[in-house]
């Protein structure tokens, strides 16, 4: 198709929130199209994650919210592509729609925020720790027992990144947890007092990767992103995501999944399960293997989940 040209000027529309986040990451996809001689126009919406502030997102619905109404916006041919952050995108998309790229990841880890000290184990006593994810909670959960700090206490924290850091600030809470990649992408990086290993807060699926969402069926597109797509960042992601899709992929399971690239070349996939009714302590499962092909990405993905699931971690029921 003479259309499949990545150097084929395009015209086109790219449907995002309107965080502060999700601006910076429609501008900056824009920015490198734009470079490549494509015509790009940004289309702002507002998603039922963006409204619902006041209950955690696990109760009201999960990840979908963020990227149905963009996914509505491709389907009437308002808007050509949807930048996502990766995090926020379910596991398996609605018929008829795909991932057409995924770009190198900013940082995947999560962050400590805190006017008062530089990790946990510096907390004054009965202090607030923020933050937003069951995975962080039960993360945080662990390390403060290890600790045996059963003083401290963890607060639900929701909202956008200027907001989280308002409450921060306003004195709501201690110190707060929340993705590393935010906060870099958006310039707020000195506010990070510290970064959380994999090894002490394993993070989310694709967390800090950025996915672009298209309509199946537009190879005009697909040749217009492959530049954009980092490979090895593709591969990580799509192991972390078969773990998430393996088990049901509700965001009310704590669940961690992540790939990191060794020295060796191979692929190292872990991944963490938490019982939503049980006792905090999360199971564990990783494996190291050569992964070439989004294929062999996605079987390491099945696999981990399999050893989670010989543990005892259960399959979600699919999310309303
Ligand atoms: N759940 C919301 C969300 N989705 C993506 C990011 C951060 C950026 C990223 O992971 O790419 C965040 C904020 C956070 O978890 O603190």
């Amino acid at each position: 198709m003479s259309h499949s040209n990545p150097d084929t000027p395009l015209s086109l529309t790219i449907a995002t929130r309107e965080s502060r986040l999700a601006l910076w990451q429609a501008e900056h996809v824009k920015a490198l199209l734009e470079q490549r001689g494509h015509k790009v126009t940004l289309l702002g919406m507002t998603t039922r994650g963006d409204q619902i502030l006041d209950r955690t997102l696990s109760k009201v619905g999960g990840k979908g919210l963020f990227v149905k109404e963009l996914e509505v916006a491709l389907e009437e041919g308002r808007a050509d592509i949807a930048v996502h952050s990766l995090k926020d995108v379910p596991m398996e998309l609605p018929a008829g729609f795909e991932l057409a790229c995924v770009m190198e990841r900013e940082d995947p880890r999560d962050a400590w925020v805190s006017p008062l000290c530089a990790g946990l184990e510096a907390l004054p006593p009965g202090a607030v720790v923020g933050t937003s994810s069951l995975r962080r909670v039960v993360l945080l959960r662990e390390a403060l027992a290890r600790m045996g700090r059963d003083d401290v206490r963890i607060e639900p924290l929701r909202g956008n990144l200027d907001t989280r850091l308002r409450k921060l600030d306003d004195g709501q809470y201690h110190a707060i947890v929340l993705a590393a990649a935010g906060l870099k992408r958006l310039g707020l990086g000195e506010r990070i007092r510290s970064i959380f290993e994999p090894e002490s807060s394993l993070p989310a699926a694709g967390q800090g990767a950025l996915g672009i969402e298209i309509r199946s069926g537009r190879p005009d597109l697909v040749a217009a992103l492959a530049p954009l797509v980092h490979q090895p960042t593709w591969l990580c992601v799509a192991a972390e995501r078969m773990v998430s899709r393996a088990l049901g992929g509700s965001c009310s399971v704590p669940l961690a999944a992540h790939a990191r690239w060794q020295p060796d070349g191979r692929l190292m996939l872990e991944a963490a399960w938490g019982d939503p009714e049980g006792p905090a302590a999360l199971l564990r499962a990783s494996e190291t293997v050569a992964v070439q092909t989004l294929d062999e990405a996605e079987a390491l993905g099945e696999r981990v989940a399999l050893a989670l699931r010989a543990k005892g971690a259960r399959v979600a029921s699919s999310q309303a």
